[in-house]
């Protein structure tokens, strides 16, 4: 049964900082690999425009800081003139159709092999640990180099100029991604950082990275239009925490450092399926609680647990990745109740400018023959 008459949690507008939102259903960040060269292409501004709303949020795929910043195919930059003038029409696009568009800034880290790399050198980490097999099956992942001491600051370099580009690419924010065993994670957790020097070991040392990032990300575009995305309970590309409680409350607090800083976007620990029914842990609710800002939970929503954790006030807003990557009109499909198209794994990462990428149909599309959803 809905209710037309009451507006569900989801649906319901908030401020986000300076910003309004006419809605709490959020595209989370995706990897696409449509990018080739590692240049956006006009098909982005397709696929992002599908899923923008007058009010919603978007974020960008994934998108390399620089040159050393790659581990996937052809996934999208943000460190080239090139680049810039690429990602200006898809903006564009998606702000023609009234919603705000954030770009994920993103460093691989060891989460690469020599192949992505400026002359086939070694990707760069933390650590000169390479990630197990069986991290990912199927995957070689290679040796990667630790990065020196005098090396560092050129990286966190790279993440201020990425986003001084992105808001010339006309973004209205940026969002550091800090999660997902990717480069800052690399630093940020206890099981792939071995260092011994001012970057390792304690807390504060192995969070000193991830938070010199937000310092100069924060102090070149302002704190307004800043995000992270963090994931203390993952353990995904062998980086696991042996406290992320702690870990998140730290990383938290230094967020809270940054007057008006815009949000925090955590990823919910994985879930166990009780009843046939995904779980939603909630185990975010501490770190909601001491940041200042906005924060967005992910993982594993649908439109029962999303408008659950709004009501809840668990979080401020809900971001969907599977859902909203096979329904562009995910916003319209909860708000009616209808049901959903199913989303197809094969093509999430292939390359094609269409299929699996700009083809998912529309509720209104007559031709409309998907199956539900359960
Ligand atoms: C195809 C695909 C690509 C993804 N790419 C990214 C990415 O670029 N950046 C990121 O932070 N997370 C990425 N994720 C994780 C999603 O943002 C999200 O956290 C995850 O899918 C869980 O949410 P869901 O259950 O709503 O799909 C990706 C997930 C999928 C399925």
């Amino acid at each position: 049964m809905v209710h037309h008459q009451e507006a569900m949690p989801l649906l319901t507008p908030t401020k986000f900082g300076q910003f309004e939102l006419s809605h709490r259903v959020v595209l989370a960040p995706l990897t696409r690999c449509r990018s080739y060269g590692n240049v956006p292409q006009p098909h982005a501004a397709v696929y992002y425009s599908q899923r923008a709303t007058r009010g919603g949020l978007l974020i960008t795929e994934a998108t390399g800081v620089s040159a050393t910043a790659q581990g996937y195919p052809e996934t999208p930059g943000i460190w080239t003139q090139e680049q810039v003038e690429a990602w200006k029409p898809i903006v564009d696009a998606v702000h023609r159709k009234g919603a705000l568009f954030f770009c994920q800034m993103w460093h691989v880290g060891r989460v690469s092999t020599n192949d992505f790399q400026p002359d086939g050198q070694a990707p760069i980490s933390s650590t000169d640990k390479q990630i197990s097999p069986d991290a990912e099956p199927g995957m070689v992942y290679s040796k990667p180099r630790r990065l020196s001491m005098d090396e560092i600051p050129g990286i966190v370099d790279d993440f201020r100029r990425a986003a001084r580009n992105a808001i010339e690419a006309g973004f209205d924010g940026v969002e550091i991604h800090g999660a997902n065993g990717y480069l800052l994670e690399q630093f940020m957790k206890d099981s792939a950082n071995d260092r011994v020097d001012e970057y390792g070991g304690s807390l504060e040392n192995r969070c000193r990275f991830a938070v010199e990032v937000v310092d100069a990300v924060v102090h070149e575009v302002g704190a307004h239009r800043v995000g992270i995305r963090l994931s203390p309970f993952l353990d995904y590309m062998d980086c696991v925490d042996s406290d992320p409680a702690a870990l998140a409350d730290y990383m938290v607090r230094q967020l809270n450092r940054h007057e008006g800083f815009l949000y925090c976007h955590m990823v919910e620990p994985r879930m166990a399926v009780v009843d046939g029914r995904r779980q939603i842990p909630h185990r975010l609710l501490p770190f909601r609680k001491t940041f200042n800002g906005m924060f967005i939970a992910a993982g594993g929503y649908d439109r029962e647990e999303g408008n659950k954790v709004v009501a809840e006030g668990y979080t401020d807003l809900v971001a969907y990745g599977r859902l909203f990557l096979a329904n562009p009109d995910l916003p319209r499909r909860f708000e009616l109740g209808a049901p959903l198209n199913k989303y197809d794994r094969t093509t999430f990462y292939s390359q094609d400018p269409v299929v699996g990428y700009t083809d998912y149909p529309f509720l209104d599309d007559n031709n409309n023959n998907s199956a539900t959803q359960a």
